[in-house]
């Protein structure tokens, strides 16, 4: 801001503002605009952005939060434009009546929740048939966590200026925010190094994934070795097995009590007789899907110098001091619910506040986690590496066994020799496609999710 005249950020974000506003009604000119502008440079923004509305025709009413406070220069160019304002009191009717609603009442200034009166609007904004744009991030959610503490504005669109805040990533902030855009004002140069989150795209996805060479051969491409199902769930081997043919390693190996639906299904799987400390050459296992109550593969699994990923019943079998103390990496893909009860909390608590439960884990665990849920969330056990977001996710994917292929998945790639962290990520990414794809809009199967692994895996790459 310093290099830069007076304002020029906001009229940057203003002049994007407007634009976007422009877009979302059908014409400027005739309809109605409300804004809810609050006392800083959030609110002097949405009153920019109603002056250039107004300057083309739309009749734009300010609702000013805090009369005495709200940004003079910002105001008066609305007035000149011919923008009048309001009080919180007339707000009824203007929300009501509205085609468009601008939330300007808070940004990353934001604090706490709402305030009463800001409350009482968000309410009233809740019951009105407007489109609401949230200016930089829906007021009332936290900018930097994606918790919420009571009422917040919900949009259907918000435009974000400069960078993408981590309460636009997470749930259950994401869930208030609607379509999300970015609008450059100039800041890369000034943003810091190291984020504390980042949202892989397709071609960060496409560099980490394992590309088989003119060398490679089966051993070379990694061999996952599955330790799952039981005689009461075979059904869960059976998924984890199809999740990690589709992630890249050269082979699987299948040790458990569900060999024979495994092999019924897959032929290709190796199969070996014996707990995963016998079972022959592995480059990572994934232990626990369908374990029910058997600790010892879970325990064999642990006890290897390999990578190990624990998910389902193996969170709960395992031992904790071992997970803790081993010396190879080891990567934990809980549910809230199981992450829940690894911290001794309540689920609702996990919920809530998903980025601190995710960086907890890692930390008290010395693992990798990856926290499942509509917005997946994967730390490293550094603290200073940013957490990764899963963008991908459907709720279409919240569907028996789903989480069973993710782990078979991720297994794989941590055999193909992707560090714990990338192998979260990418089987987060490619698992929340297929996902979308299997569905399309339709219920589906963790079986249909799995076979359209390679689809999202083509299209990534291609
Ligand atoms: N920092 C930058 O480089 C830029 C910031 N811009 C805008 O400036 C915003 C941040 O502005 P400010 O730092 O002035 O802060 P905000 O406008 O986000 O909020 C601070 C104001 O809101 C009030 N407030 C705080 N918590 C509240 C609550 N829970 N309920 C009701 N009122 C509450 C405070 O009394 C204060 O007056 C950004 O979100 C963005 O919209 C843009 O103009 C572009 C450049
Ligand atoms: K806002």
């Amino acid at each position: 801001m310093a290099r830069l005249p007076a304002g020029a950020l906001m009229q940057r974000a203003a002049a994007g503002l407007a634009a976007a506003c422009a877009d979302a009604l059908p014409r400027v000119y005739g309809s109605r605009v409300t804004l809810l502008t609050g006392s800083g440079d959030n609110g002097a923004d949405t009153l920019y952005a109603g002056a250039r509305l107004a300057r083309r025709g739309a009749s734009v009413t300010a609702v000013l939060l805090a009369p005495d406070r709200t940004h003079p220069e910002a105001l008066k160019t609305l007035l000149r434009a011919g923008g009048t304002t309001a009080t919180a009191t007339d707000a009824a009717p203007l929300l009501q009546h509205a085609d468009l609603v601008l939330d300007g009442i808070v940004g990353i200034g934001g604090k706490g929740g709402l305030r009463p009166e800001a409350t009482h609007l968000a309410g009233l904004l809740a019951a009105s048939p407007a489109t609401v744009v949230a200016v930089d991030l829906p007021s009332g959610i936290e900018p930097d966590t994606g918790e919420v503490h009571g009422t917040a504005v919900r949009a259907d669109l918000t435009i974000t200026f400069g960078t993408h805040k981590p309460g636009l990533l997470i749930d259950p902030a994401r869930a208030y925010a609607g379509s999300v855009r970015l609008i450059d004002i100039g800041l890369a140069a000034t943003l810091p190094h190291t984020p504390a989150l980042e949202s892989l795209q397709h071609a960060d996805i496409a560099a980490l994934l394992p590309r088989p060479t003119g060398e490679s051969d089966k051993y070379r491409r990694g061999v996952v070795g599955i330790a799952a199902g039981s005689t009461r769930y075979p059904g869960a081997a059976v998924l984890a097995v199809a999740g990690a043919l589709r992630g890249g390693a050269g082979a699987v190996r299948y040790v458990g009590a569900a060999t024979d639906a495994v092999l019924a299904r897959f032929p290709e799987t190796l199969i070996s007789h014996t707990g995963p400390k016998k079972a022959g050459r592995v480059q990572a296992w994934v232990a626990g899907p369908g374990a029910a109550d058997d600790p010892a593969p879970v325990a064999e699994a642990l006890a290897t110098d390999v990578p190990v990923l624990l998910d389902a019943d193996g969170l709960r079998l395992a031992d904790r001091d071992t997970v803790r103390t081993r010396k190879a990496p080891t990567l934990l893909t809980p549910h809230a619910g199981e992450a829940a009860a690894l911290l001794g909390i309540s689920r609702e608590e996990v919920e809530a506040a998903r980025l601190t439960a995710v960086r907890e884990l890692a930390r008290r665990y010395d693992a990798t986690v990856l926290l499942k849920g509509s917005t997946t969330l994967i730390a490293a056990p550094d603290p200073d590496t940013p957490v990764r977001v899963n963008a991908t996710g459907t709720p279409w994917l919240a569907t028996a066994g789903s989480g069973d292929v993710l782990s078979g998945l991720a297994g794989s790639l941590l055999a193909a020799g992707l560090s714990p962290l990338d192998a979260a990520s990418a089987a987060a990414y490619l698992h929340g496609l297929a996902g979308r794809y299997a569905a399309d809009g339709a219920p589906t199967s963790a079986h249909d999710v799995a076979e359209a692994i390679p689809r999202a895996w083509r299209d990534i790459t291609t």
